[in-house]
């Protein structure tokens, strides 16, 4: 059977969900999976190669055990075996923000060329990028090394690199997918902002900003608290609701990886009249954003079949926040 053979960065709470995901639709006969077969691939030719982290209580670990160590709080659906993938030493450089600091793993981190030996050594096509956000030194040397290994990279968070004109030409140059940049949830927050901008722009409403307010107890949430990280979300987040939207992110412990977004949109419609659209929103964070990594890696392991290399812009338009 051909595999989609997956290497993940960042055994945090959205590989978690998408390693649970994959053993949960293995028959792909369950429920609320958005594509069964994407891009030719079933959800059952997905199989994980290595993972890469820093934090000290997972290195050495199997992925299986790896995605319930604390931090990660992600919900509990499926029972993983032994996949026999370790997670090992990865790049630090800025990949873990000020709340983290004291997880690190104190023997070092491991350069580009460390990874890329791995990369090959385990047969991967596909990187995954789940570092935190605010990460981009660290996300620059993971895509280095996946140029090196002849891997496809896919951005889930907000670094700039499918927006990098530079590493377009790179993964075009070097004829391997990228996608990116910052995972769109399935059904999220940015899914659900947009699609009222879109209903009311269509209206002829003339919008005039609002917010998204989100709080929640992950480690997103912890990492958000930095301003420059949260700064680098901010820019993938909200587009065409006007100049003035705000978005703020609170970080509320006993939501663990539940996550509570209020959107507004404030507006004028006909005639000058005044309007406001206000919503809130509860997901279960992680296993919400799940089903687009799973469609993303088929995506670039499908483009990696076909020989198409550089930015995989329609895709990305899709499973992404910016491109
Ligand atoms: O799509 P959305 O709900 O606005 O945002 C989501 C974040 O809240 C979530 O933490 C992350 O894991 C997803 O990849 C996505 O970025």
């Amino acid at each position: 059977m051909t595999t989609v053979n997956v290497a993940v960065i960042g055994v945090g709470n959205c590989v978690s969900s998408l390693v649970q995901g994959v053993e949960y639709y293995r028959g792909g006969d369950a429920p609320s999976l958005p594509h069964p077969v994407c891009a030719g691939y079933a959800v059952s030719q997905v199989r994980f190669t290595v993972a890469f982290d820093v934090n000290a209580a997972k290195l050495g670990r199997d992925l299986s055990e790896a995605i319930w160590t604390p931090p990660n709080n992600a919900r509990s659906f499926a029972a993983v075996p032994h996949l026999g993938v370790p997670v090992v030493d990865g790049i630090l450089a800025d990949g873990v923000g000020p709340g983290s600091a004291d997880l690190i793993d104190p023997r070092g981190s491991a350069t580009p060329e460390d990874v890329a030996a791995h990369l090959v050594a385990t047969g991967t096509h596909v990187v995954l990028n789940f570092l935190p956000s605010g990460a981009q030194q660290a996300t620059e040397l993971y895509a280095r090394a996946a140029l090196d290994a002849g891997c496809a990279f896919v951005n889930c968070m907000p670094a700039v690199l499918a927006r990098s004109p530079e590493w377009r030409r790179r993964f075009a140059e070097a004829g391997l997918p990228l996608l990116g940049d910052d995972l769109k949830s399935t059904f999220g927050a940015t899914l659900l902002h947009r699609a009222l901008v879109d209903a009311l722009t269509e209206s002829g409403v003339r919008l005039d900003g609002g917010y998204q307010l989100l709080g929640g107890g992950n480690m997103d949430f912890v990492n958000l608290q930095d301003a420059s990280r949260m700064a680098s979300k901010k820019a993938t987040k909200v587009t065409g609701a006007g100049a003035s939207t705000h978005v703020g992110a609170q970080y509320v412990p006993f939501m663990e990886d539940r996550k509570v977004a209020y959107i507004r949109l404030n507006g004028e419609g006909f005639g000058g009249s005044p309007l406001e659209v206000e919503l809130r929103m509860v997901v279960e964070d992680s296993p919400s954003a799940a089903g687009n990594a799973l469609d993303a890696v088929r995506h670039a392991k499908a483009a990696l079949d076909q020989g198409v290399g550089g930015l995989l812009e329609e895709v990305s338009g899709l499973l992404m926040k910016a491109v």
